[in-house]
């Protein structure tokens, strides 16, 4: 996708060295940033240089490669593999994209591991982007029937960044969105903020600026009373994980979403490529969600008057401060699930049918 102009993806492989987009200092900064070692690309995901469930598991898997170029020995590829998978907990696609690697690699001559670690690690990257464009393809009938009816705006509300920032390109919730401007349909964004890391203000909103759709930012808040004011015409959202039962683990504050959603009957849908769906556990409350520094809450990062990036605090020093970073929509409040073989019902039976 595009910035200033020019088409990237967020992840790719030159002169032996992984090239990250630092998105710590997106909007404000644009800076592509060199992974070199198998522990570069773990602390790029724990501190969210990377972030989104697509992007961390494709940084996973040129973990994998950063790991095959510094040492092929099968325990140095084991336990980095490993230590890859506990980077972060709660996106299934790292868990994934390491198996995936493992499978792959396990059996092969030192001779030509790298160049094997190398092609499924690019193959896992096309096939993101295969993915994320047949999601946009698909979600875009759906977008295309509100407005055959409404015969205007159709105004969307997303949570967090499932743009293409999140992926390879394109992004899962995003890519109808962008399949319906290229088509002319004319489409406005509501983005939520997303507190504490406003990936919705900082990186949504961003990406919608440079293929110059129609955006607003709202507070995390704001969606509740734009559904009842029928401002809001439908949600599309992201996931980190999804279970056979259809339940979706996303972005804390998607569950909100999805309650006032119901409430107004506005549809609610979640956009995935397959590589997010965790078919073993079947309870969500067995989902690991993630707990992140109390920092990104207590503090907030902007520009000060010299262009500066900043850190400054915001709340009471002495202040206790909890910041889970996920919560648990339930699928019966999930209108629909978009994923790359189609749109389907969040149920066991519907999700079994399209992908078994
Ligand atoms: C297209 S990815 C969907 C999700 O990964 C996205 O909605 C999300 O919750 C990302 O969380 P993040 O904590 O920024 O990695």
């Amino acid at each position: 996708m595009r910035i200033e102009g020019k088409e990237y993806r967020t992840i790719w492989y030159e002169d032996n060295v992984v090239k990250i987009i630092d998105q710590t200092k997106l909007p404000h900064q644009f800076i592509i940033k060199d992974l070199k070692t198998v522990k570069d690309a773990i602390n790029a995901i724990k501190i969210m240089e990377v972030r989104g469930a697509p992007l961390i598991g494709a940084t996973a898997a040129y973990g994998m490669v950063l790991a095959v170029q510094e040492n092929n020995s099968s325990e140095f590829i084991k336990k980095s593999g490993e230590e890859l998978i506990k980077s972060r907990p709660t996106a299934i696609n790292l868990k994934w994209a390491v198996d995936r690697m493992m499978k792959k690699l396990s059996g092969i001559n030192s001779d030509q591991i790298l160049n094997v670690a190398l092609t499924e690690a690019k193959e896992i990257c096309d096939e993101d982007e295969k993915f994320c464009k047949n999601i946009g393809i698909n979600g875009l009938k759906i977008i295309e029937e509100i407005y055959n009816k409404k015969k205007d705006t159709v105004n969307i509300l997303t949570h967090c960044n499932a743009g293409w920032l999140a992926t390879i390109n394109w992004g899962t919730a995003t890519s109808p969105i962008y399949h319906a401007h290229k088509k002319g349909i004319p489409v406005h964004v509501w983005v939520d903020e997303t507190r504490p890391r406003n990936q919705g203000a900082n990186l949504t909103s961003y990406e919608l600026n440079e293929e110059e759709i129609p955006n607003t930012i709202i507070a995390d808040n704001t969606g509740g009373i734009l559904m009842q004011r029928n401002e809001i015409d439908i949600c599309m959202v992201g996931t980190d994980r999804t279970l056979s039962t259809g339940d979706v683990c996303n972005k804390i504050g998607t569950y909100l979403k999805a309650l006032a959603a119901h409430d107004n009957n506005v549809p609610f849908y979640v956009a995935l490529p397959s590589s997010t769906i965790d078919w073993d556990i079947k309870d969500f409350k067995d989902i690991p969600i993630e707990e992140r520094d109390p920092e990104e809450l207590s503090h907030i990062v902007g520009l000060d008057e010299n262009n500066d990036l900043k850190k400054i605090l915001i709340y009471p020093k002495q202040s206790k401060v909890l910041n889970l970073a996920f919560d648990v929509t339930p699928a019966k409040y999930v209108t629909g699930l978009i994923t790359e073989k189609g749109i389907c019902k969040a149920s066991p039976d519907a999700l079994k049918k399209i992908f078994r």
